[in-house]
């Protein structure tokens, strides 16, 4: 291998250095550069999921003191093609349920308001349902919709024989409580896994929950279609929301990994993160984990699905990961791209769990 010591330099931060030593942040902000080893920003930044920011990083570099192959470049992890292989796999048990016992797959999706973002995650749902053979019942609602009207959708559905899943697009207005919502769908339709009694049992050793929550379990799912060993790995998890971070890690520690979870309040963050040899990146802000975060060799799950300012792109914007993708196909062994890599795993596992809520009602093997 031809190994070299050898200096990154690319376009992956969301600040620039200047001469004097101090970080321009996006938002205009300057922060003196002690506060930026972590990675992370230690003022609060408006969520990336919504809001483009200008990526302006010309100077910004990382030196890795580890023997790296300069043309080295990890495995692509392709969730999208593993994605389509899974709906094939899918649309064949739809209709081998439907010739045997005349039952279609259902799956109800309630929108609320009229989030951009959110209409086209329904859209593509709605999408990859149709073309794997499961019914979808869309239900929008205004956005100023009260709660109650929402939880009457929601209970007739679970009455529903046509519905095998229930699925409320998060994020919900902030008028309505997510808690009640979420605890309102039955337990036997809760597709997204979202619900405490599901999430309660998947933190209990010898206990199954009734899903598990899609973007999660689409993560562990292509480390074993890519034949990656996760029993006795260290494992950590990066950001600790409820629907990808903490259950990822319940998920990792099922499958036998030692697992740790690093989020915005860990001081050594990058150093945790570089003893690992399975990272899942769930945090929502651009390219934060660097090169240098990354031990050679790791295998890289990147779950961001971050806007950022493009002029080169038609629409003004591309998407990026968490993770600094070029810096860090150069150190890992394996790496999911953004877009195409945990998106597409998503809506496949959704699909799934809808066909095994089916399947489940209606006692089909
Ligand atoms: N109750 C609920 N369940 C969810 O599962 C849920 C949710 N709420 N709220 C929002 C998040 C986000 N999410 C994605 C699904 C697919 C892609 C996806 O397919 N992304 C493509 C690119 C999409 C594009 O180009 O915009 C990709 O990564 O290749 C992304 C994000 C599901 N979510």
């Amino acid at each position: 291998m031809n190994s070299a010591r050898m200096i990154f330099t690319s376009d992956c931060s969301t600040v620039s250095y200047s001469s004097s030593g101090t970080h321009l942040l996006s938002s205009g902000f300057v922060l003196p550069r002690r506060y930026y080893s972590t990675g992370f920003n230690p003022l609060p930044l408006p969520s990336l999921r919504t809001q483009s920011l200008p990526l302006r990083c010309s100077g910004s570099s990382f030196v890795s003191s580890v023997s790296v192959n300069p043309e080295a470049c990890a495995k692509v992890i392709d969730g999208k093609a593993t994605a389509k292989q899974i709906r094939e796999e899918i649309a064949i048990e739809v209709s081998r349920m439907m010739d045997a016992i005349g039952v279609v797959p259902g799956l109800a999706v309630i929108l609320v308001g009229d989030r951009k973002d959110s209409a086209t995650y329904v859209r593509n749902k709605k999408k990859a349902c149709e073309s794997v053979g499961i019914k979808s019942f869309e239900v929008n609602l205004p956005e100023n919709t009260q709660e109650e009207e929402v939880l009457k959708f929601i209970e007739g559905f679970n009455e529903d024989p046509a519905v095998h899943g229930i699925l409320v697009q998060l994020p919900l207005p902030s008028h309505m409580n997510e808690q009640s919502v979420l605890n309102a769908v039955s337990i036997e339709k809760d597709v997204d896994g979202f619900h405490p009694l599901n999430i309660g049992r998947l933190a209990m050793r010898g206990r199954e929950p009734s899903f598990v929550p899609c973007t999660p379990k689409g993560c562990i799912e292509l480390l074993h279609r890519y034949n990656i060993d996760i029993k006795g790995k260290r494992a950590v998890v990066i950001g600790r929301s409820n629907i990808v971070g903490m259950p990822a890690a319940l998920l990792l520690q099922r499958e036998d990994a030692t697992i740790t979870i690093v989020h915005s309040r860990t001081p050594n963050a990058e150093e945790i993160t570089r003893q690992a040899d399975i990272i899942i990146a769930a945090v929502g802000r651009a390219n934060m984990v660097r090169g240098s975060w990354v031990k050679p060799g790791a295998v890289i799950i990147d779950v961001g699905i971050n806007p950022v300012e493009d002029a080169k792109n038609s629409k003004g914007y591309k998407l990026v990961g968490d993770v600094c993708y070029d810096e860090a196909c150069k150190v890992a062994s394996a790496i999911t791209p953004v877009p195409g890599g945990v998106g597409p795993m998503t809506i496949a596992m959704l699909l799934s769990n809808t066909l095994t809520s089916a399947r489940r009602a209606h006692d089909f093997r």
